[in-house]
């Protein structure tokens, strides 16, 4: 049975898919109704409510997957689930036209003082001349992070008549002028914007980002709107700006604390809030709960996860293309760690052949997997692998070669250890299997599953029968064994593939046989 705790209020017609199935058991109740039950989960589903911390991590022992029903996954400590090797997906556009829309609601609202005269008249009020606001037609709109609520909100804008400028390190040229908006620095849209709306993640970067430096560079009179994350727009600091007027009117629908209780803010007349309404539609919440409920799905199946955080993220295309190779590397890095059972500082992976144009990151990620686990108590996966290969200092690296050993593909793996280098190279055929061609010098071929026996030894006459003898001795049974040799008469290896795992005792007695030089066991599962 799969548990999945549900803690925060997820759309039920969303999570339905979940409900079909007889594998999955959902239990829908805050972290705080179940703290006996904690360990029993395997996956949590979360909107912002939920703090994901590294404490109730720690409690929750059997948990896989952490599901973010809606995009920002501030909420979540993601370094600390990826140390567990606990997947983080979001539903990163689902509620995208919602955030959007509402922060035009909030621009609208703001600029026509709606809130400020709906009280009003409902107060029996009737006082016009206090209401007069400005038009969004030929004002300058300047947007901080321009991702996909940021221009979502550009094409609304210019849909009003206003000119729109943008911030964002990372958009490309191209991509901005299809949008009609145009690049500027944070200083120039600071100064230029009459109205400023923020739509970057909560980042240590973009904590404070407006800020008492920053708010004085703005122009007088300029509204500000944050509808992306608490503290992005820095409460305090917003203050004097308000009480000297510098500052026209701000929107928030976000905050630092949430809820944020009796906030200084709220005796500002010009500030208008919601309470973290943006992803609240109808809509925006059937979209992310469908899109977490079909990972989740995904994820039970074996299938990738597309929307992930902490893993590079595959299509279900891309996915089947690479699994078969994903599966090889896993076993290549499960046999080098064994058979190199000393320090190690790099793994070398090159790739040559069809394998090479696919998305190699994923596959490498699995080889360094399956490298560590042999050496790695706690659970360790793709999530989790390269960060434990940085903990433990071992480097990894991928290349490229045209060389494929007259192969359609070939994956080589290089480990570097203390005075010692292994290689083993190893090729999937299609409609045969996972081979390994190459290991530590020798050509070979042989398929890297199960118990397998690694011998090397002198090339004599005989001892493949003393090698049968004394397995046959012990009732061991040999399903398949292939040889190879450097040349007649010196250096051979011999890997068997057995029909059950060997104890350390007949490991022994097969390093006394004459001529033997290394014994050693290998576990592929
Ligand atoms: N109020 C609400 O209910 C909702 C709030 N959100 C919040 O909106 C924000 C944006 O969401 P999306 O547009 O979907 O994300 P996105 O990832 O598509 O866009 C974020 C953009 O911010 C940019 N960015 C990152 N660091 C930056 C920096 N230092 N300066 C300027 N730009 C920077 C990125 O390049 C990216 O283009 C998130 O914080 C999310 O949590 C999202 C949905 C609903
Ligand atoms: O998706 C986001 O980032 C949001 O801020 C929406 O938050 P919520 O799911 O409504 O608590």
């Amino acid at each position: 049975m799969f548990r999945i705790l549900v803690s925060d209020a997820i759309s039920e017609e969303g999570l339905a898919p979940l409900r079909k199935s007889e594998q999955i058991e959902i239990v829908q109740k805050k972290v705080t109704e179940v703290e006996e039950q904690l360990h029993e989960f395997d996956a949590l589903l979360v909107r912002s409510a939920t703090k994901v911390t590294e404490e109730l991590l720690s409690k929750m022992p059997n948990l896989k997957i952490i599901g973010r029903a809606g995009v920002g996954v501030d909420n979540i400590d993601v370094e600390a689930a990826t140390k567990r090797g606990i997947v983080v997906i979001n539903a990163p556009n689902g509620n995208t036209i919602s955030a959007a829309e509402h922060t035009f609601a909030m621009m609208a609202a703001l600029v026509r003082h709606i809130p400020q005269a709906h009280v009003s008249v409902k107060s029996r009020e009737w006082n016009r001349s206090a209401f007069v606001g400005t038009e969004l037609q030929g004002k300058h709109l300047g947007i901080i992070g321009f991702g996909r609520i940021g221009s979502e909100v550009a094409k609304r804008a210019r849909a009003f008549g206003m000119t729109v400028h943008v911030y964002d390190p990372f958009l490309t040229k191209e991509r901005a002028e299809k949008l009609g908006v145009s690049i500027h620095t944070l200083d120039e849209v600071l100064a230029c914007s009459d109205i400023i709306t923020v739509h970057t993640p909560l980042t240590k970067e973009t904590k404070g980002l407006l800020g008492e430096k920053n708010l004085a560079k703005t122009k007088k009179g300029v509204y500000l709107i944050n509808c992306a994350r608490g503290g992005i727009i820095d409460e305090q600091a917003l203050i004097p700006f308000l009480q000297s007027g510098h500052v026209a009117g701000v929107a928030l629908d976000v905050f630092e604390q949430e809820p944020p209780g009796d906030h200084p803010l709220f005796a500002f007349d010009n500030v208008i809030v919601t309470p973290h309404l943006g992803a609240s539609t109808i809509e925006a919440q059937l979209n992310v709960a469908t899109q977490v409920a079909e990972e989740i799905l995904h994820f039970l199946e074996g299938k990738p996860v597309t929307s992930s955080i902490n893993l590079p993220t595959l299509s279900k295309d891309v996915y089947e293309k690479i699994q078969a190779f994903y599966n090889l590397a896993k076993k290549m890095g499960t046999i080098a760690s064994q058979y190199m059972n000393i320090p190690v500082q790099e793994l070398s992976v090159t790739y040559a052949g069809t394998v090479a144009d696919l998305e190699t990151t994923y596959i490498t990620r699995s080889l360094l997997a399956g490298f560590l686990r042999p050496r790695v108590a706690s659970t360790v996966n793709e999530v989790n692998a390269a960060m434990i290969a940085k903990e433990r200092g071992i480097t990894y690296g991928e290349k490229f070669s045209d060389e494929t050993y007259g192969y359609a593909n070939c994956i080589s793996l290089t480990v570097h250890g203390e005075n010692r280098t292994f290689t083993i190279k190893g090729s999937h055929i299609p409609n045969y299997g996972d081979r390994i061609v190459h290991f530590d010098g020798f050509t070979i071929d042989f398929a890297p599953d199960g118990h397998l026996l690694y011998i090397q030894h002198q090339d004599r006459p005989g001892m493949i029968g003393k090698v049968g003898n004394v397995l046959g001795e012990h009732q061991v049974n040999i399903a398949t064994m292939q040889v190879g040799r450097e040349q007649a008469g010196g250096k051979a290896i011999m890997m068997l593939s057995l029909d059950k795992p060997i104890d350390d005792a007949l490991l022994q007695k097969l390093a006394e046989i004459e001529d033997i030089e290394t014994v050693k066991r290998l576990e592929v599962s």
